[in-house]
């Protein structure tokens, strides 16, 4: 049996504003900073402590793990980063504003671009303010998978090599393992180990700042169908508020 706990980022400075934020690299708000340590501690009082942490290369989901870790007394923590657990890029819809985009487009529109499976965003220009077509962290990456948009089918494709090659390899050798990630990384990722169908994840919402646990069995298939949140009721309230954005 393996022990993994994700962790959605804290509320961004653009979650706040309504925005499509995608790989656009923005931090944590100050409600942000409060659920990052919310979540540390909430491992700390359920007497969870994680063997190693993997964050994506966004700031929001460092700082998360950082304040998280250092409330949980863990900062010492190893930590291994991955572009393959980032936000689902956004495409051309980065830097608009959700609301503004359902009134222009409609909402079966709005809908298909934020939550259907296989559906992406129009790509982003290489010369839009808010590309990272020039953003060094990617510089290594061959031109090939560095994407311009993505929808969440494209998603768990880039993100499996990463669960496969690096943490299941943790989990196998025992370590209990906390994933620092973000909305549609993680929707991707519970997609995979609920074995949920391309219809019905469209209906998945993750909530910031709320540790997710799973208990796995030896071909890494949750005990419990959806995990299970550290603070319930909690999640409960934050999933709806992440449902409802843009209206
Ligand atoms: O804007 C984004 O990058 C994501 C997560 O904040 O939004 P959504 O929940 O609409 O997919």
């Amino acid at each position: 049996m393996a022990t993994l706990v994700l962790l959605r980022h804290g509320e961004s400075e653009w979650n706040a504003k309504g925005l499509f934020t995608g790989w656009v690299d923005v931090g944590l708000s100050p409600t942000g900073e409060t659920e990052a340590r919310r979540g540390g501690r909430l491992l700390l009082d359920t007497g969870l402590r994680p063997d190693v942490v993997h964050t994506s290369l966004l700031t929001r989901a460092i700082q998360t793990a950082n304040l998280a870790l250092e409330a949980a007394g863990l900062l010492w923590l190893p930590v291994r980063r991955s572009w393959r657990l980032n936000e689902r890029h956004y495409g051309a819809l980065q830097g608009k504003n959700k609301a503004q985009t359902r009134e222009e487009f409609g909402d079966e529109q709005f809908m298909l671009w934020r939550r259907s499976y296989d559906v992406p965003p129009p790509p982003i220009a290489d010369d839009d303010e808010y590309s990272q077509a020039a953003d060094p962290r990617y510089a290594l990456l061959p031109p090939e998978l560095r994407p311009r948009t993505e929808c969440l089918k494209d998603v768990v494709q880039r993100m499996l090599p990463y669960w496969y090659d690096s943490i299941v390899p943790d989990l196998s050798a025992g370590r209990t393992v906390l994933v620092v990630a973000h909305g549609n990384s993680l929707r991707a990722l519970v997609k995979h180990l609920d074995g949920i169908s391309d219809e019905a994840i469209a209906k998945l919402n993750i909530p910031t700042g709320i540790p997710l646990r799973y208990e796995l069995d030896e071909n890494f298939t949750p005990l419990v169908k959806g995990g299970e949140y550290l603070d319930p009721e909690a999640a409960e309230a934050a999933i709806q508020a992440v449902a409802n954005q843009g209206r």
